[in-house]
């Protein structure tokens, strides 16, 4: 028997849907026992000639078995209800964890692992969750009944069962930490197999580009090696305590056949107290056959536990289901956190501007080191951006440009001073921001213009060509230089957009995150060199459009190329961390 605290805590949190699948398996469990004190009446009624005894028995046996089968597909359904209620649980609480602004900053994560354990790692705690949890408890409430019962009728062969219950309960633990540390190795090398694996598809046409495509199959091909024999060493623990409950439920059978065989022969009692002791005494050790197929079919799965706790799938107290741990209700959009990706605003769909309008943007004495690294990125900085005109914003590669904008969005805390907008602290629904490459969704340009709108429409109400929102799309659209593009564009707002956008041009896909951060009519605009992927003419364009977009917002842009300089009301140089005025 092995306890995984982690996932009784979690089935724990849902005591009525436990308590149903325990109950009816206790049931199932009972219709066993029953069955097994008829089977013994019709043997006795047929060793003393008693035929209207063997019908009645006949009669009862089919009854039983009828009963078991509905008992046995209620509980399947129970066991699967609290299966998927855990595993909900779990990927909500790991997504919440997951989507979070620091995770950007996380250079240890890697999206495979993460990936790897929220699908498999969170699926493979259900047998554990649904079957196993549910058949200890059985062990626990049939197993001392039953044993009772052998006892009165031969103490014996009470006494034998016990102790082979007891022998494969407590024997597997023997190995407990060989079981936990293998099983680490298991989960380590899978999560190093998807993490290289989703690397390679995203990385596939630069690894041809660069001829590496024999060696990533090597790699790959290594990484699968090594997960086959983690799993092979994993399924060999998990094989030798099956063998040790098997071992002990055949030892337990045996000797207490041996003193049924004993009762019979002293003559202690009638023939029936003999078939009893021997089928009872083979009931007894069901629960922990079940708890032995229940245990092999899901280690492999519980490997995963160490890889989910890393990504923060528990629950740290234990706060009442549907309430989390920060007092939110676990439904919905985790805290708006699946939006905030590099170019949308900061503070998600749903929340909305705080204000449509703002004068200044102020930064004073700001100053952040990374953790763990030696020097500060930033330095006292002091910038003020006002609204009517752009502030540019230039510097070396590494002198802290983007981490600026990681601080004034939110994504990251300083250390030192601070940023306020007209006076009070900036809020990450104050800012959108335009990143060096916009990320795209798969669906169509429409949707991925309206991620970023507080008054989104819902996908299901949508008349796709009276949308009445399409005006306000196509001027964020030609304010961005787009619009022609997109009208050119067999469906034009609905036209599909291929995963990460890789139907479009990277300028096109520039000008469509200018165009839904436009639409987020935030105070403050931040842009991320903005005309990286642009030809000179395009670029002049975009750079128009940013003057013209910061007559009523303020813009900061972060630009290396001179041209798009001229014009900005301020240009300002960062230069390892301090910040100097420069020449426009
Ligand atoms: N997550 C991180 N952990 C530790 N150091 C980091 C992290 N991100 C950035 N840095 C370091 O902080 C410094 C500033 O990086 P930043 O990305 O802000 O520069 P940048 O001016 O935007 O550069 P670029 O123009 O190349 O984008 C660099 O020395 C970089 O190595």
């Amino acid at each position: 028997m092995m306890i995984v605290r982690e996932l009784w805590r979690e089935a724990a949190r849902f005591p009525a849907a436990l308590a149903w699948s325990t109950g009816l398996l206790a049931l199932v469990f009972l219709t066993h026992v029953a069955q097994a004190v008829a089977i013994a009446w019709s043997m006795s009624a047929v060793l003393r000639g008693r035929p209207e005894d063997v019908l009645a028995a006949l009669a009862l046996i089919v009854g039983i078995a009828l009963a078991r089968t509905a008992l046995s597909l209620a509980q399947a359904s129970a066991a699967a209800g609290l299966g998927g209620r855990v595993r909900q649980a779990l990927r909500r609480r790991a997504m919440r964890a997951a989507l979070v602004p620091e995770r950007l900053h996380d250079t240890d994560a890697r999206d495979g692992s993460m990936r790897a354990a929220l699908g498999d790692g969170v699926d493979g705690t259900d047998a554990y969750v649904s079957k196993y949890i549910p058949a200890i408890a059985q062990v626990f409430l049939a197993c001392p009944v039953v044993v009772a019962a052998l006892a009165v009728l031969s103490p014996v062969a009470g006494l034998c069962v016990a102790a082979g219950i007891v022998l494969a309960l407590l024997g597997p633990m023997a190995w407990k930490r060989m079981m936990a540390r293998r099983g680490l190795d298991h989960w380590d090398s899978y999560e190093d197999l998807s993490s290289d694996l989703l690397e390679s598809l995203r990385g596939m046409a630069t690894l041809r580009t660069l001829g590496d495509v024999p060696g990533t199959r090597r790699r790959l091909h290594s990484r699968s090696e090594a997960l086959r024999g983690a799993t092979e060493r994993v399924m060999r623990v998990s094989l030798a305590e099956t063998a040790v409950i098997d071992f002990a439920v055949q030892a337990g059978i045996v000797a207490a056949a041996v003193a049924a065989l004993g009762h019979a022969a002293s003559g202690q009692g009638p023939a029936i107290e003999v078939y009893l002791i021997l089928l009872l005494s083979s009931e007894a050790f069901r629960p922990i056959r079940d708890l032995s197929r229940h245990w092999h079919a899901g280690f492999l799965g519980l490997t995963a536990i160490p890889g989910l706790a890393r990504i923060g799938a528990f629950a740290s107290g234990q706060a009442p289901e549907g309430v989390s741990e920060r007092g939110l209700p676990e439904s919905g959009d985790p805290q708006g956190a699946a939006s905030r990706t590099s170019d949308t605003p900061a503070g998600g769909p749903t929340s909305g501007p705080t204000t449509e309008q703002a004068d200044e943007l102020r930064v004073s004495g700001l100053g952040f080191r990374y953790p763990g690294a030696r020097d500060d990125v930033l330095h006292d900085l002091d910038l003020t951006a006002r609204r009517g005109s752009l502030t540019a914003i230039t510097g070396e590669s590494g002198a802290g440009k983007s981490t600026l904008f990681d601080l004034v969005l939110g994504f990251l805390a300083p250390d030192r001073g601070g940023i306020t907008l007209d006076g009070w602290p900036v809020s990450p629904d104050d800012v959108a921001v335009v990143s060096q490459r916009p990320v795209l969704f798969a669906g169509s340009i429409r949707d991925n213009l309206a991620v970023t709108r507080p008054d989104r429409p819902d996908r299901s109400d949508r008349s796709d060509e009276q949308d009445p929102d399409d005006s306000d799309l196509a001027a964020a659209c030609r304010s961005a230089g787009i619009l022609d593009d997109v009208r050119r564009l067999p469906q034009g707002f609905d036209t599909e957009v291929t995963e990460a956008g890789t139907n479009l041009s990277g300028g096109q896909r520039q000008r469509l995150a200018l165009a839904r951060a436009l639409l987020a009519r935030r105070p403050v605009l931040l842009v991320d060199e903005p005309t990286s992927a642009l030809d000179a003419a395009r670029a002049a364009e975009v750079v128009d459009t940013l003057h013209r977009v910061a007559r009523d917002r303020i813009v900061i842009m972060i630009s290396h190329r001179p041209e798009t300089l001229t014009g900005a009301a301020d240009v300002l140089r960062l230069d390892a961390g301090h910040l100097e005025r420069s020449a426009p």
